[in-house]
């Protein structure tokens, strides 16, 4: 691992070792670590990350399927001070996020530490520190990072939702997380089951249909399917700019009515709409519409089944649903949703965020709490609301090592604070 002068290893034996951070200490190197980091850089701010994983972007990397774009348009999904190529769609797909993605960090020199896990972080009263403790996630060494900062970047996907289902943990057949699903080219010909039908959901049962599977897709609530263009604009961006004079309802019901000329009426197909608008459930509940990319044909042309939910496995395969009716399957794909890890590393006593590891305070006031503590792509907005949080965040850590900066100056070049031994 390369040292330079702002990472001073401060101890070493067997097992542990302390370093010492001058800068923030980043958790997470997915879109928004790298964007915390890229505006860190720009203001001449040294920082760490630590990344669990192997690579960069890991969600992109190793937890998405081959057919994912961004179902936003590029404008909206690019990080800071870096558009994508102009050569790159309107919607870019996985492969060439991660190339930007990529381009980003090595055009902005970020080099995150990967495979540390990190497996707690506390503030440190009696120095006035924050303390990082990290695994090397292949071998047995302890890394203890202490610093006057600390953002938290490890984003609102980063453990999968695996629901208790009766019988579930019996069931014969294979069940797989969306997270590991690659193509539907293994499931040809077999009986499908997908649970949950968020975006991933919907676009997961297209792509068994592609590959010649046969998915049913559990609806157990109601749902806002949306196109992703409406005479070939983009839904969310004409929701951008409409929301710039209108009223949240307003927008919603224009997005509502477009919606219905575009793609009929939904309900007719077993997909009820939720009573409040989608762009309000996204806004206030963090709930994303599902923007449509063809599996709604597939749903009217019954080569998707839309079943209600599951009330329990059978080891024998199949499966019974809340209205009695008892399916045969071959296989589980359960599109059920992700969450944070942060209250399984993160010790605060200022509470910036909830028991679920999301910030307490609604965008965009949720991303600072106190003694140093940041949060970067909590907001339930996307790619655009980690770029906003990471600007904040960085101007306002760049304020204050500057100043630090310039007191420790003052006081002479080798000041530092005293570091107790583990
Ligand atoms: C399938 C999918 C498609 C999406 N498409 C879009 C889209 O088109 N447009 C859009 O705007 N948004 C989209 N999103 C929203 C998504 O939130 C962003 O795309 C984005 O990846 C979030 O970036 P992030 O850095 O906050 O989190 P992540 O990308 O999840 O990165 C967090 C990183 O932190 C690491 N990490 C986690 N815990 C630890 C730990 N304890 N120690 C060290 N490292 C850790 C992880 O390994 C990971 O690399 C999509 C989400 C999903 C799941
Ligand atoms: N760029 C793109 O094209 C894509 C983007 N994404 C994004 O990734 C994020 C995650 O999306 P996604 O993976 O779809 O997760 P979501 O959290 O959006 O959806 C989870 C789905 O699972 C359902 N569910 C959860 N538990 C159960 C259960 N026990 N029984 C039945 N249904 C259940 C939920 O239903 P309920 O509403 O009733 O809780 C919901 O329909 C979103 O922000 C999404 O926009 C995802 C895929 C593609
Ligand atoms: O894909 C996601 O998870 C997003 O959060 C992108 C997004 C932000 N605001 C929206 C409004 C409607 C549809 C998607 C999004």
């Amino acid at each position: 691992m390369g040292r330079t002068a702002d990472q001073i290893p401060l101890f070493d034996s067997l097992s542990r070792k302390c370093v010492w951070v001058n800068g923030p200490i980043i958790v997470g190197a997915g879109p928004s670590g790298l964007a915390v980091a890229a505006s860190l850089r720009d203001r001449g701010v040294p920082f760490v990350i630590l990344e669990r994983s192997d690579c960069i972007a890991s969600l992109w990397q190793h937890r998405t399927y081959d057919r994912l774009k961004l179902h936003l348009p590029k404008q909206f999904c690019h990080l800071p001070r870096l558009p994508f190529a102009a050569g790159d769609p309107k919607y870019p797909t996985r492969k060439q996020f991660i190339v930007y993605l990529e381009s980003y960090a090595k055009h902005f020199g970020i080099s995150p530490r990967f495979n540390h896990s990190v497996r707690s972080a506390w503030f440190d009263e009696t120095c006035g520190l924050w303390r990082v403790r990290a695994v090397a996630v292949s071998g047995s060494t302890e890394v203890e990072y202490i610093g006057r900062w600390l953002v938290a970047a490890t984003g609102e996907n980063a453990m999968k939702v695996v629901p208790e289902i009766e019988g579930l943990a019996e069931f014969r057949g294979s069940v797989t997380h969306v997270c590991d699903y690659k193509s539907g080219e293994v499931f040809a010909g077999k009986r499908v089951l997908v649970v949950g039908c968020g975006n991933s959901g919907m676009e997961v049962s297209l792509d068994l249909c592609d590959h010649s599977a046969h998915p049913s897709m559990v609806v157990r609530n109601s749902v806002h399917v949306l196109p992703r263009e409406i005479y070939g604009r983009s839904t969310f961006e004409l929701g951008v700019l409409l929301m710039k004079w209108l009223p949240l309802w307003l927008v919603d019901f224009i997005i509502l009515l477009l919606s219905w000329l575009v793609l009929g009426k939904t309900e007719k197909y077993g997909l009820r709409r939720p009573r409040t608008g989608p762009m309000q459930l996204k806004t206030r509940h963090g709930r994303t519409p599902v923007l449509d990319s063809g599996a709604l044909d597939k749903i009217k042309a019954g080569e998707i089944a839309v079943v209600p939910a599951v009330k329990r496995f059978f080891a024998a395969g199949n499966v019974e649903l809340v209205n009695g009716e008892i399916l045969e399957i071959d296989a589980v794909i359960l599109a059920t949703g992700y969450r944070s890890n942060v209250a399984s590393w993160l010790q605060e006593s200022d509470q910036l965020f909830s028991k679920d590891g999301v910030p307490k305070k609604p965008f965009p006031n949720g991303w600072k709490g106190r003694s140093g503590l940041y949060a970067v792509g909590f907001t339930g907005r996307g790619l655009a609301g980690a770029s906003t949080d990471a600007v904040k965040v960085a101007e306002d850590i760049s304020e204050a090592w500057k100043e630090e900066t310039r007191q420790q100056k003052r006081v002479g070049a080798c000041h530092r604070r005293c570091i107790s031994q583990l």
